[in-house]
């Protein structure tokens, strides 16, 4: 017995061996360019390929192939890589979303050249560079753990790495060669890959498709160390492939028995799926901009009729190619899928061949009567079945999505992928599986038909989807998660919701390709397919369902007219071509003409000046934006009281100069404060644009008016006293107003340091209430805690009378706490007015005219994209968007932040005016003039404290002075 652990303990460090140079080659990767390479497993066959062909096809000495494939064309791959793919992308700001799009189109096209070089049967033959005795390979892991080691800790090189991966743009001003570390990176990473593909060649089968998803289910190895320390990279390897090796002694009976094969055969799935879903997530938290899942390629005028067109043409095939053709629509539902959950929804969505092959599978099996616990039923009812048992497991994926975004998600949904392939497909009662069409569809010219009727009824759903309000709210989410909850859109009910339908439409298409080939074939499902079709998607144009009729018609037709292969090699160089060009083909030819005449070399230095000048707007619409703000006057009227604290614009005692981090204002602003400008309509004040009489279905759906809803609100200077605030401690504040909304007693600890520390505020209706602090004092903190974004350790959040502590930030925005962002946040790939529409619509503002007055009492271009606009139009652009759920609350963090003095004139007063009318507005704001000129009460942050609270004239000048 001793013997056999002895053994089984070998075999299990010769697997965790390869499995630990793959974790050491993807932390350093990642480690040097901030990249989880995805083509790591494919780099590792293409290699083991490689050395193939120089030993056993060509005769090469082994040592001579070897050194050759690992010592030169391996590096040498990683730098192609590096300069020819990943470079542009680190210079351009590494958007995981195109970097992860360029990490799988290199996978996918290795994967395909390999294919078409070598074919995609299995080679038994692959040359043996050390044997299976578990010692040669750990020492080579060892020694290859140790060398990096030492040079990321002893080196100057190691610090440079260090400072690259903490900040690159830094580490570049600070004068590293990031791209030299970039490189060194690349090139070791690729050696590692290529290390593992030679490794494992002999002893697993070599091919094209096989090998690359065995090192890539490795990476939970990588994952379980945080893309970070190496010495556990290689522990968590070891210890698996041991654990795994030792699971085959275990041979319980019954239900257990095939379980415990199916986790023994793969518990580096198992890893993987625990590092995925359950440990916490890498490669940050924070949403991020998914711009290459948003491209959309137009279709060109009457592409709709040719499709149609085109579709129909099979009906008149006969014999092969109608059986090839009725995979085609079959697929367009898979890849539709995509369209909704990647392309509108912004969800990195990489296991969707997983639902596909759920649909597949349940579908057979209850057409033939295998499914458990269920009676064998008719083809129609068993697709519909299948379909409906598919969708609700979308929750797999959905629910990872609602907290994890960018890599994270990517990895999650990858992961369920392979989990569902490995357990539920790829299992002994799914083999040789063969339906029978249902009754009456036996031909393939009636089974095409049925499969066009229901193409065409899935495109009318995600037609629908993708217009109108859904579409408008999916849009946002994708754009600006954080921006979308707030302006009240229900992020994670429609994450899950836009999972769940593309859940259900992968499984039409799963079903429907089974029953169309009559076979169920696990290997059409496989996580490599996931991969393949979520390139093509995104090549073609995610957010577009034509793309997915086009990306079916392309890969099956290049499946079935060209070598194995062809379809993955071409969609590969296309997703690293879009990775590289977002823009598309015109900006790709552009670029190459531009470098190939020498001028066009993209610095870290121009692309930092491009995309600072970007952000502030420079160009005629830039400047024309800046000059109508200036020219035309305020964006309302004086407020029709007086101003409820009795404040004027501060003295210059008050404030430091305000032009200071900001732009100057070449015009005088020549109006005083509160006059009305000659653009805007007399009678249109901020309410009255907001509230203006609309149709009795105008507030369907709303709450309730501030003064019914909220005590106090709406009351403005001069209502009737509100009953007093419900908070438990009462917060600073002058007495007999009750605050709309107000915290007490809040606390906040990040990682054990106390941020804010028992401070409470109130938000008044009809007044200005600001908070100021230096820098780091915690007054972003006190926001978040105040919009939803952030839930404190301690303390309670109340709107009116009511606990919102624990409400989500899209509840309270539907609620009516609106806000703006520090970074301001519009949805770039909404015109203007849709922005303002989303806040409308999930504000359940239903009056048809409110978004039309917001755009003219605000001035800003309805229709208008929102790429070319200038910061102060933009920031209008969000307050618009904000005011358009029709608020009582008005969050703003620093929403004088890149604007220059005019639009900070136009702004003060527009904010004067909003308060006037009732308006509850708090503002965090560095700017002391400006808090001066707005607000009633003033809270001095310090410390995670509040140090001083009281009217501006009282506060200030002590804050001023020091
Ligand atoms: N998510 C976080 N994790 C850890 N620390 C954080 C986090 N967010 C903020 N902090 C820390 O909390 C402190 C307060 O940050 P906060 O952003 O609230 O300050 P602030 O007053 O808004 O500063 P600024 O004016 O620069 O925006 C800072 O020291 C910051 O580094």
């Amino acid at each position: 017995m001793a013997s056999l652990t002895y053994e089984l303990t070998l075999a299990g460090l010769s697997v965790g061996a390869a499995a630990a140079l793959t974790g050491v080659g993807l932390v350093v990767t990642y480690r040097a360019t901030g990249v989880l390479n995805f083509a790591h497993g494919a780099i590792a066959v293409f290699c083991a390929y490689l050395l193939r062909q120089f030993v056993v096809v060509w005769d090469w000495p082994l040592w001579a192939g070897a050194a050759l494939v690992l010592l030169g064309v391996a590096p040498a791959l990683g730098l192609a890589l590096e300069r020819g793919v990943f470079r542009p992308l680190a210079v351009s700001g590494n958007d995981p979303a195109r970097t992860l799009v360029a990490s799988i189109g290199v996978f996918v096209l290795l994967v395909g050249a390999a294919a078409l070089l070598w074919g995609t049967g299995a080679q038994e033959d692959a040359p043996v560079l050390i044997s299976a005795d578990p010692w040669g390979q750990l020492a080579v892991v060892c020694a290859v753990a140790v060398a990096v080691w030492a040079v990321t800790r002893l080196t100057r090189f190691g610090g440079e790495l260090r400072a690259v991966v903490d900040d690159r743009r830094l580490a570049v001003l600070g004068g590293v060669d990031a791209d030299r570390v970039a490189a060194v990176g690349w090139a070791f990473g690729a050696c590692t890959a290529g290390l593992t593909g030679v490794l494992l060649a002999p002893y697993v089968r070599l091919d094209p498709y096989g090998l690359p998803l065995l090192v890539m289910e490795v990476v939970a190895v990588a994952v379980a160390a945080r893309m970070r320390y190496l010495s556990v990279a290689v522990g968590v390897a070891l210890a698996v492939g041991v654990a795994q090796s030792q699971l085959t002694r275990l041979h319980p009976g019954g239900w257990a028995q095939p379980l415990l094969q199916a986790v023994g055969a793969n518990l580096f799935v198992v890893a993987l799926l625990v590092a995925a879903l359950v440990l916490p997530a890498v490669g940050g938290a924070g949403a991020l901009s998914q711009a290459a899942t948003r491209r959309v390629v137009p279709a060109p005028p009457g592409a709709w009729p040719v499709a149609g067109v085109l579709f129909l043409l099979p009906l008149g095939f006969a014999g092969s190619d109608l059986h090839t053709a009725v995979q085609v629509p079959a697929l367009a539902l898979i890849l539709l899928s995509l369209v909704v959950v990647t392309g509108r929804a912004g969800q990195l969505a990489l296991g969707q061949g997983a639902f596909a092959g759920l649909g597949a599978l349940f579908a057979v099996l209850l057409s033939l009567g295998r499914f458990p616990g269920l009676p064998q039923l008719p083809g129609p009812a068993a697709l519909v079945l299948a379909v409906l048992l598919v969708a609700p497991l979308g929750l797999l994926t959905a629910l990872p999505a609602i907290r994890r975004h960018g890599l994270a998600l990517a990895l999650a949904t990858f992961a369920v992928g392979v989990g569902v392939s490995r357990f539920v497909l790829a299992q002994p009662y799914a083999a040789g599986l063969a339906p029978p069409r249902p009754a009456g569809l036996a031909d393939d010219r009636a089974f095409y038909a049925l499969e066009l009727v229901l193409l065409c009824g899935a495109l009318l759903v995600v037609r629908q989807v993708r217009q109108g309000r859904s579409g408008r709210a999916l849009a946002a989410l994708r754009d600006d998660e954080a921006g979308a909850a707030a302006a009240g859109v229900p992020v994670a009910a429609l994450k899950v919701a836009a999972f769940v339908l593309a859940a259900a439409l992968a499984a039409l298409g799963g079903a429907l390709l089974s029953f169309g080939l009559r076979s169920f074939d696990p290997a059409s499902f496989d996580p490599v397919r996931g991969l393949l079709w979520f390139a093509a998607i995104v090549v073609l144009g995610a957010d577009g369902p034509l793309s997915a009729l086009l990306g079916a018609a392309l890969l099956v037709g290049l499946d079935a007219g060209a070598r194995g292969g062809v379809a993955a090699a071409t969609v590969g160089l296309l997703a690293v071509l879009v990775g590289r060009f977002p823009e598309g083909p015109y900006e790709a030819v552009r670029s190459l003409s531009v470098r190939a005449r020498g001028r066009g070399r993209l610095t870290e230095r121009g692309d930092a000046v491009r995309v600072r000048l970007g952000r502030v707007g420079t160009g005629a619409d830039g400047e024309s934006a800046a000059r109508d703000l200036r020219d035309g006057g305020p964006a309302g009227p004086a407020p029709r009281t007086g101003r409820p604290h009795g404040r004027t614009a501060s003295g210059p005692d008050l404030a430091p100069s305000r032009s200071a981090g900001r732009k100057a204002s070449p015009a005088p602003e020549g109006r005083p404060s509160g006059s009305a400008g000659p653009h805007t309509p007399a009678t249109l004040t901020p309410r009255a644009a907001l509230h203006a009489p609309a149709g009795p279905e105008a507030d369907a759906g709303r709450p309730a008016e501030p003064s019914a809803h909220v005590p106090g609100a709406g009351s403005g200077p001069g209502g009737a006293p509100p009953s007093p605030p419900p908070a438990p401690r009462a917060a600073a504040g002058p007495p007999g107003r009750a605050p709309v909304l107000a915290c007490s007693g809040i606390v906040v600890r990040f990682g054990g340091r106390v941020v804010l520390d028992g401070v409470g505020v109130r938000v008044e209706a009809g007044r200005v209430t600001a908070v100021v602090g230096d820098n780091g004092a915690g007054k972003s903190t006190l926001f978040h805690c105040l919009a939803g974004t952030l839930r404190p350790d301690a303390g309670r959040v109340s709107f009116g009378d009511r606990d919102v502590t624990r409400t989500a930030a899209h509840a309270r925005t539907r609620l009516g706490v609106a806000r703006t962002f520090q970074q301001l946040v519009v949805f770039p790939s909404l015109s203007v007015g849709d922005n303002i529409r989303v806040g409308a619509e999930q504000g359940h503002v239903r009056d048809p005219g409110a978004v039309a007055r917001l755009l003219r009492l605000l001035r800003v271009p309805d229709g208008r994209r929102t790429d070319d606009l200038s910061t102060g139009t933009l920031r209008r652009v969000e307050l618009a968007r904000a005011l358009a759920g029709r608020p009582h609350v008005l969050l703003l963090d620093e929403p004088t932040a890149g604007l220059d003095d005019a639009e900070v004139a136009e702004l003060t007063r527009l904010l004067r005016a909003l308060a006037a009318d009732g308006t509850a507005l708090l503002i965090i704001e560095h700017d002391l003039e400006l808090v001066a000129a707005l607000a009633g009460t003033v809270h001095v942050l310090e410390g995670g404290r509040i140090v001083a609270s009281g009217p501006p004239g009282e506060v200030l000048p002590a804050r001023a002075g020091r």
